[in-house]
């Protein structure tokens, strides 16, 4: 390379425009590198520029505002290794204007180069560096070599350097990629999640009664069925109400459907508060309703009845009473939910025959 007539160094106003330029900035705060610790990847880089050219010192710089940040150093030793940013002008700068390779033999014959601090504080004297430039032609910083004597840079050297730049720039590219990826699979996940909460707010839509907010027939039965297969374990009594409100007709005929609306609705109030929390009550038809009474036997089934149809009756939500019929029933040995709803059903048509206002128990 001795052929080379020694470059021109750049003037001191070019370099710092570079440095402050928005769009150069802006590139290099994209790569995500800017204070990162140090990876096996670029340092696999650096490492083998050293044991190709024989340059004691190899680092890949990334040219900040106002400071140089190493990506990568090899050869630094301690405390240097740990010097992952410089300030001050540096090689690097005068890299970053140059059009091409910049390739110093010995900077300190040099005019110019020879001020540059890490000359006198690091003993630098023969300087390679190559720009990191995107895409879009924005320089990055360099991947540079250095030796602490005067040294002939082969054309050799000079290639291998050029090609560790491209793979530095490959190795930043992926990264950009990677991140790119990793945010999009974020957004994924999330849209999923919404997805996920919005079919589970729409399973719990098609589950529930709109007028009362209880649970309507559908949940009703695979509540049934779900405690039914709990009492199979558990061998423990299990009761059903059936309830159905007393001349309802004649509610919606003399104050009107919307007041019967209001009925039936506060009728869900009172049975729910009527029951504790691991009892379902459901609307299970116009003015019918039921109750599962886990780990209930049939004198606790009459008495939760009963409670149910006092506290009905006295109300007063209307100028005439409101009262309720209930039908109840406890589980038999391997009886089926069918069967089961069947006979709180025929115990509740039992109470509307035998007067109404009752609870009748299969
Ligand atoms: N307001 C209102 N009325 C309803 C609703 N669903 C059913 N109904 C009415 O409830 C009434 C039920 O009447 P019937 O089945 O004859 O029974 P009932 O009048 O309660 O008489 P018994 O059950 O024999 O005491 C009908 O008039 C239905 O229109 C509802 O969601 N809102």
């Amino acid at each position: 390379m001795t052929e080379l007539p020694p470059p021109l160094p750049a003037d001191d106003a070019r370099i710092q425009a570079a440095l402050t330029d928005t769009l150069r900035l802006a590139a290099v705060r994209e790569t995500g590198l800017l204070d990162s610790i140090a990876e096996e990847s670029f340092d696999r880089l650096t490492r083998l520029a050293s044991t190709i050219t024989g340059a004691p010192v190899t680092f890949i710089s990334l040219l900040d505002a106002h400071r140089d940040f190493y990506k990568s150093t090899f050869g630094m030793g301690e405390p240097l290794s740990t010097l992952r940013q410089l300030t001050g002008r540096t090689f690097c700068h005068y890299s970053m204007v140059s059009d091409g390779p910049l390739v110093l033999e010995d900077a300190t014959q040099l005019p110019v180069f020879r001020d540059v601090p890490t000359v006198a504080s690091l003993g630098v004297r023969a300087y390679a560096g190559i720009p990191l430039k995107t895409e879009a032609g924005e320089v990055l910083g360099s991947f540079c070599a250095v030796d602490f004597k005067a040294k002939q840079w082969t054309e050799k050297d000079i290639e291998i350097l050029v090609e560790l730049a491209h793979s530095t720039m490959r190795e930043i590219r992926l990264r950009r990629a990677l991140r790119d990826a990793e945010v999009l699979n974020q957004q994924l996940v999330e849209q999923i999640q919404k997805v996920d909460a919005l079919n589970l707010a729409l399973n719990e839509l098609a589950r529930t009664d709109p007028l009362t907010g209880l649970r309507n027939r559908r949940a009703f039965d695979d509540s049934l069925e779900l405690e039914l297969a709990v009492v199979e374990r558990t061998q423990s009594p299990l009761s059903l109400l059936m309830l159905d409100v007393d001349h309802f007709k004649q509610i919606n005929d003399n104050f009107g459907h919307e007041a019967g609306d209001k009925v039936l609705r506060s009728i869900a109030q009172v049975l729910s508060g009527c029951v504790r929390i691991i009892d379902i009550v459901a609307r299970v038809g116009g003015e019918e309703f039921a109750v599962i009474l886990p780990h209930t036997d049939a004198q606790g089934a009459h008495e939760v009845a009963q409670r149910m149809r006092v506290a009905v009756a006295q109300a007063g939500w209307l100028s005439q009473p409101t009262t309720i019929s209930i039908g109840a029933a406890s589980l038999r040995d391997a009886e089926s939910a069918c069967s089961l709803f069947a006979r709180a059903d025929a115990a509740l048509y039992a109470a509307k025959k035998s007067g109404r206002n009752r609870v009748v128990t299969a």
